[in-house]
């Protein structure tokens, strides 16, 4: 089904207070995890794909704690697009995408032309199609990251989780990249992914969750909470807030 939900959980985060957080990520939601450097945006998105235990409470998928799942079961419905990503050995931008089918495949187990099928219909997704047999290590920044995302769309799990994914790409590709992710919420998918862009969390999401420094949070929907009384505290910036086509914007002043 893919719903994610956390219970009381403290994310451990060290010297930093106890703050209990209740969240319910339904499929079909598009969420923005917002907050300054530090704030344990990425803490927080580990720790809900069960990569990172918590200080206390827990992670529950699908009502079942995350922590009784097998890695594999939690794989074959959750996957994770990391903010640093280091290759171990040297592998093709084809070879890289065809790890998303790695959870739905048996030991020693092959995979076959439906799983080619798929990772070729991510890399053209991503626009990283005329890279297939490149090594990953001759990439840029920004094609890196679009075969990360490629990867995670041959995976094609019930729960997306992406620690700042449009990171090194144009404006083009984030744009097209957050439309992805939007799409994906669309076909019933439950998307999370941690942001520094508020114009692109205020155009592409439905729910924010706010992290301050301090291990609070905000959490609810986007038009309740990007506003700038609530923004201006949590980054420490003044803001202006405008609309274009509906949508908000927002710019840093002075
Ligand atoms: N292993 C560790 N040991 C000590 N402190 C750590 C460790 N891992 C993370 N932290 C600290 O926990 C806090 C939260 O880190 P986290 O990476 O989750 O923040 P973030 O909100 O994602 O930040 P950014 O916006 O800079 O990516 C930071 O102050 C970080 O220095």
């Amino acid at each position: 089904m893919g719903l994610l939900a956390a219970h009381q959980l403290v994310i451990d985060v060290p010297n930093r207070p106890a703050q209990p957080l209740d969240l319910t990520i339904t499929p079909g939601q598009v969420w923005g995890v917002l907050g300054p450097n530090g704030a344990g945006k990425t803490t927080l998105l580990h720790t809900l794909a069960g990569l990172r235990a918590p200080r206390s409470g827990s992670v529950t998928l699908d009502d079942t704690p995350l922590a009784s799942l097998g890695r594999r079961q939690v794989a074959q419905r959750l996957g994770l697009v990391f903010q640093e990503r280091m290759e171990s050995f040297p592998a093709t931008v084809l070879e890289t995408a065809l790890i998303g089918r790695h959870p739905f495949l048996s030991a020693w187990q092959q995979e076959g032309r439906a799983d080619y099928t798929r990772a070729q219909h991510a890399l053209e997704c991503l626009d990283i199609a005329h890279l297939r047999d490149r090594l990953m290590s001759t990439l840029s920044g920004g094609e890196r990251q679009r075969v990360a995302l490629a990867t995670l769309l041959t995976q094609d799990p019930a729960i997306w989780l992406a620690d700042e994914p449009t990171n090194h790409l144009d404006l083009h590709h984030q744009s097209a990249v957050m439309a992805l992710m939007a799409e994906q919420a669309g076909k019933g998918k439950s998307v999370v992914m941690c942001l520094h862009d508020l114009n692109l969390a205020a155009r592409w999401c439905d729910h924010v969750l706010l992290l301050y420094p301090n291990g609070e949070a905000r959490v609810g929907e986007r038009d309740a909470l990007l506003i700038t009384e609530i923004l201006e505290p949590l980054f420490q910036q003044r803001l202006a807030m405008g609309d274009i086509d509906g949508n908000r914007v927002f710019m840093p002043r002075g």
